[in-house]
């Protein structure tokens, strides 16, 4: 069911349609700013293997990957400091979180249409009793959850513009991924695509 809670699927929860039009509509004006100050980078792996998602982060600390591996960094690789998180944005982690501490990170994914992200935990984090929090905007995300071992059955939900999700708790380090965007099941965009916004406690 889908209470105050959210809906539960494997631990995660899913508070689907949290955002309405105009909040989502708010957001992504907020995003705009942040990429307008932190324009979004093509991530490479430590091998050079590129990432098909763009991004760029808001807060103390954003996710970076490039040739020196994956980190926490405290600046956009063009030396400025990322922007801060936007008020709309910190406003649903303290909903739907109420008792975390503070996010010092909000990474910004841009899937273009054929982006995906594949299976992985969230673990270059310190406290890992923090939850991650996530936003979705823009074009339909098929989602998938795995368990927190490696291996084993996975479901997959879609997401839609203006669900939140949190990983916490048990759920905290469960694998999850997304296998492909729906483009043009949203009209929030000007062009196809999906902003996934993810908040987390970094220290
Ligand atoms: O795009 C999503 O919904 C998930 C993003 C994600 O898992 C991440 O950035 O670690
Ligand atoms: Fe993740």
């Amino acid at each position: 069911m889908n209470g105050p809670d959210g809906r539960d699927i494997r631990g995660v929860r899913l508070f689907d349609g949290f955002l309405d039009a105009a909040a989502q509509a708010a957001m992504v004006s907020d995003v705009r700013d942040i990429v307008r100050a932190a324009p979004l980078i093509a991530p490479v792996t430590r091998r050079g293997q590129a990432l098909s998602v763009r991004m760029t982060s808001a807060g103390d600390m954003g996710w970076i990957t490039d040739r020196g591996g994956y980190r926490y960094a405290p600046r956009h690789p063009s030396g400025v400091a990322w922007p801060p998180i936007p008020a709309s944005v910190l406003a649903v982690w303290r909903t739907v979180v109420p008792d975390a501490r503070t996010p010092e990170s909000c990474l910004v994914n841009w899937y273009a249409p054929d982006a995906r992200m594949g299976l992985h935990q969230d673990r270059d984090e310190g406290d890992f009793d923090q939850p991650v929090v996530s936003i979705s905007l823009g074009d339909d995300a098929l989602f998938r959850i795995g368990n927190v071992a490696r291996g084993g059955s996975t479901e997959s939900i879609w997401l839609r513009s203006g669900d939140v999700l949190v990983m916490g708790g048990a759920a905290r380090l469960i694998h999850h991924g997304v296998d492909r965007i729906a483009p043009g099941t949203s009209t929030l965009l000007e062009a196809p695509g999906r902003i996934n916004l993810t908040l987390r406690v970094v220290s």
